[in-house]
């Protein structure tokens, strides 16, 4: 028997994404800080986030394969997280627009037998976006509508922000909040088969 897939996030476009592959999961949110020492490269900072994550709520489970996951966004190799207000999405989507930046997502895999750690998986990818140029009154628009607040690099590319971005290069999935191909690798480098647990047809577009 397959184990339990446990999301561990608040966050709805994970929780979408996920559901898009028509297996069934439960949520548990972690509640850790998204804090790390020094100062990491933002592919091993994801990864780490990710761990963190997973491995808290993966202490929670006794049989599940746990999935942690987190995002940001680089531009010049500067780490953005998400915007602590309205002025600090403007100031980040000023600094945005024009120019391309990078989105990093870390997914963290970890399987729980037992009540134990047993195997874990931890990867990153890495996707290139191009924010068009935005006038004052587009961001201030933009920010008003709230969009911004929740998510890194303060725009939503599955969203109204998907009005200014002109461009990606790489995983779309992984921009939104997990990159399904390569959380499809990861869950078959643990004996976890998409394509028998599949059950839901409400994806069917
Ligand atoms: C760039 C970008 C990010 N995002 C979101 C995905 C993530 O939810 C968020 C990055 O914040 P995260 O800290 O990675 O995740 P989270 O706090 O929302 O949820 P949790 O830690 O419980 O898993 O930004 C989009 O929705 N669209 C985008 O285009």
């Amino acid at each position: 028997m397959q184990p339990e897939l446990v999301l561990a996030s608040g966050s709805p476009r994970r929780r979408e994404l996920l559901r898009t592959l028509g297996v069934p999961f439960s949520v548990y949110p972690s509640s850790v800080t998204e804090e790390v020492p020094g100062d990491p490269f933002p592919g091993e900072l994801v990864e780490i986030l990710a761990a963190k994550k997973a491995l808290a709520v993966a202490h929670t489970q006794d049989h599940a394969l746990v999935i942690g996951s987190d995002t940001v966004v680089a531009l010049n190799g500067e780490i953005l997280g998400k915007p602590k207000d309205a002025d600090d999405a403007v100031g980040i989507l000023q600094r945005l627009q024009g120019q391309a930046h990078q989105v990093y997502t870390g997914i963290a895999l970890v399987e729980v037998d037992g009540g134990k750690v047993s195997r874990r998986l931890i990867g990153h990818r890495v996707t290139e976006v191009m924010v068009r140029s935005m006038n004052r009154e587009e961001i201030e628009w933009y920010v008003a509508t709230g969009e911004p607040m929740d998510k890194a690099g303060a725009y939503g590319l599955q969203g109204i922000g998907s009005m200014w971005v002109d461009w990606i290069d790489g995983c779309y999935t992984n921009v939104v909040g997990m990159s399904l191909p390569l959380l499809y690798d990861m869950l078959n480098e643990l004996d976890y088969s998409v394509l028998h647990s599949f059950s839901s047809p409400e994806n069917k577009a």
